[in-house]
């Protein structure tokens, strides 16, 4: 990790254009130039129309796509030009994801769920496990830890599912959707739990939703317009 003042910018992003081929050799120009800075402990969240690209932008910023013309720094280090073993690494140590669908393993426990991507990088059994029950823990699932997730209710699925994604301890975490599929009073629960354990172990957290709400609890928000990035100001929506 960084010292000092730049340490503070887990993301930099410039210059984001991305397009899909579409039928007859034509292209479908989704993000046409987005630009965006996260700091470390910032919930930023994502909004725009149904299409308007959010989750292609979540997949380039989280390496799974990539984009010849962005300039993309994570945590101080440039994946411009990454080698895709650099890009799966980075997915592994630095950076977190969470869906609208939890996608944990069900025959595991909420325990081995969120051990499992330390085991993924060598950790031993037991240490991998005191982490992950602290995580746990944070996110009030301390009597959790041996559900499976059917023995789960939706909420405390998605709470295992940020245990999860921070447990490798990332800089940057990426969400799309993760209260899409709950309740009004369980999305802002889990996104109050979410919002604590990323301000607490100074997390950078981008998080694409529909809930406009949500969005007004968020330090800032960027609206996806015409394929660029336009800051909004939370109390507004
Ligand atoms: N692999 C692909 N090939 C072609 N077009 C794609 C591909 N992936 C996404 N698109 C198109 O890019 C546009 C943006 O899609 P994206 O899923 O990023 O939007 P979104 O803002 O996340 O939408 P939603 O809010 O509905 O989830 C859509 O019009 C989609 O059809």
């Amino acid at each position: 990790m960084n010292n000092g003042v730049m340490s503070d910018v887990v993301l930099s992003l410039r210059g984001l254009v991305r397009a899909y081929p579409i039928a007859d050799g034509r292209t479908l120009d989704v993000l046409k130039g987005v630009d965006l800075d996260l700091r470390a402990g910032e919930v930023v969240g994502l909004i725009g129309p149904s299409g308007s690209g959010k989750s292609s932008l979540l997949h380039c910023i989280g390496l799974l796509e990539s984009s010849e013309e962005a300039q993309l720094t994570i945590d101080g280090e440039d994946f411009t030009h990454a080698s895709e073993a650099a890009r799966t690494r980075a997915r592994l140590h630095k950076i977190g994801f969470v869906y609208q669908f939890h996608h944990l393993l069900p025959e595991f426990t909420a325990l081995g769920n969120v051990a499992l991507p330390q085991r993924v990088l060598g950790l031993p059994l037991k240490q991998a496990e005191t982490r992950a029950r602290g995580l746990l823990e944070q996110l009030g699932l301390g009597e959790r830890l041996v559900h499976q997730p059917a023995q789960l209710s939706g909420g405390e699925q998605q709470r295992v599912a940020i245990a999860r994604a921070l447990v490798n301890g990332p800089r940057l975490l990426l969400a799309d959707e993760p209260t899409g599929n709950l309740d009004p009073q369980t999305s802002q629960q889990v996104f109050d739990a979410l919002r604590t354990i990323v301000k607490a172990q100074g997390v950078a957290a981008l998080i694409a939703t529909h809930n406009l709400e949500l969005a007004g609890h968020m330090d800032r928000v960027v609206s996806l317009k015409d394929g660029r990035l336009v800051e909004t100001v939370p109390g507004s929506l």
